[in-house]
């Protein structure tokens, strides 16, 4: 485990009871701290809903190297309420690190402020450390520790008892498909393994603010499933607050409450999947008519919205987007009928997230992912 100076091993300043101390590690070129597991103080408790966890206003991070500056983020103002589970959601390079990296201190605003946890990020960052926990986008395990000594390491520094470390660490390796890896030193390890040790040194103290970079990247289908059942239980039992950036659009869609849409660091949407899709994009209705009635088909679909159209073999694809896909079909099956149209095919699409992305910008989330992420999903 890699402990450098001035980490505090001391109790935390806010809240009582005691406080653990995390693991950072920093690259070598810059000095910036790019994977940690952070502290908190072990009795802070938190009340879901009673106050806001994140605040922030026009907070902004501009690079400078050379003559080249890039501005990362540009004046996100974002509210994040206690036990809240939000996604960040954009394509690469939209700021969604950055913005993470200047909630967990680990990199100051270039301007605006953000409040965390009560503290604020730039006046107090070892304050903001003691109460949140983080798991970064690179490994952040000791390479030459026994996997199973390193977790209850990082439980005991975080004020937990040997006998309930070595619990947490025996959960958490079964729960992420660690199981009879503890005797197995952490260099051993292949990378999607070692991503599930980040994972369980992030939860092993049960942090009531956890921020997640890309926690399931690289992982196959069953391990992520298997942390999201962590995080869901985590979340249920403790009220812990999650703010996580993912690439998988379907994760953000069916796991998370409240979808944060980023793009060239701003905020372009904030609401429910739910929401987001119907406000943005509606249901695509397709039908499939003989070429003959295309014309009448189209007459009847054109009041609904603006008719897509395509030709293939004799016959035509229309497609319309509506507010409700599935009521909406039925009625307009039987109105063709009634015009004399034949229907040879009906389906209703569903908006995704890229959906409502794509009508935000003009541009598709798979563009430019990583592969195995959203141009995989999206093709499923
Ligand atoms: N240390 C740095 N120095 C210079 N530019 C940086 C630095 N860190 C990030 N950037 C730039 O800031 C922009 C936002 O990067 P950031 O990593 O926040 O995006 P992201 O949305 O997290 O992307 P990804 O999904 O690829 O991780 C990018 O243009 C990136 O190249």
């Amino acid at each position: 485990m890699c402990r450098p100076s001035g980490v505090p091993h001391s109790r935390g300043s806010a809240g009582a009871g005691s406080s653990g101390v995390g693991s950072w590690r920093f690259t070598a070129s810059s000095g910036i701290a790019t994977s940690y597991t952070v502290w908190l103080d072990s009795s802070y408790t938190v009340r879901r809903g009673e106050r806001d966890v994140i605040h922030t206003e026009s907070l902004s991070r501009t690079f400078v190297t050379g003559r080249q500056s890039v501005e990362a983020v540009r004046g996100i103002d974002l509210d994040v309420g206690e036990g809240e589970l939000v996604a960040f959601l954009g394509p690469n390079g939209a700021g969604k690190s950055t913005t993470l990296r200047m909630l967990t201190s680990l990199l100051r605003p270039s301007s605006g402020r953000a409040v965390v946890v009560g503290v604020d990020v730039a006046a107090d960052p070892a304050g903001v450390r003691r109460r949140i926990g983080y798991i970064g986008q690179k490994d952040g395990a000791g390479h030459s520790y026994r996997v199973g000594d390193e977790l209850v390491m990082q439980g005991r520094f975080f004020g937990l008892g040997r006998t309930e470390a070595a619990r947490r660490a025996a959960a958490l390796l079964g729960s992420l498909d660690l199981a009879g890896m503890e005797d197995r030193k952490v260099s051993s390890l292949s990378g999607g393994q070692r991503r599930r040790l980040d994972i369980a040194l992030g939860l092993i103290n049960e942090p009531p603010l956890l921020f997640l970079d890309e926690p399931s990247t690289g992982m196959d289908p069953q391990n992520r499933a298997n942390l999201w059942e962590h995080i869901l239980r985590l979340r249920e039992q403790r009220g812990t607050t999650i703010v996580l950036t993912t690439h998988y659009l379907e994760e953000a869609d069916t796991m998370a409450e409240r979808v944060v849409v980023i793009d060239h660091g701003r905020i372009i949407a904030d609401d429910t999947a739910e929401n987001l899709k119907a406000g943005q994009a509606g249901d695509r209705v397709r039908l499939t008519v003989p070429a003959a009635d295309a014309e009448r088909a189209t007459a009847r679909l054109a009041p609904s919205g603006e008719v897509a159209r395509r030709d293939r073999d004799g016959e035509v694809e229309l497609a319309v987007r509506v507010a409700h896909g599935e009521q909406t079909l039925p009625r307009l099956v039987l109105a063709l009928h009634a015009d004399g149209v034949e229907v040879r095919g009906a389906a209703v699409h569903r908006p995704t997230l890229d959906d409502v992305f794509l009508s935000l910008t003009g541009r598709s989330l798979r563009e430019g992912a990583p592969a195995g992420t959203v141009a995989e999903r999206s093709a499923a």
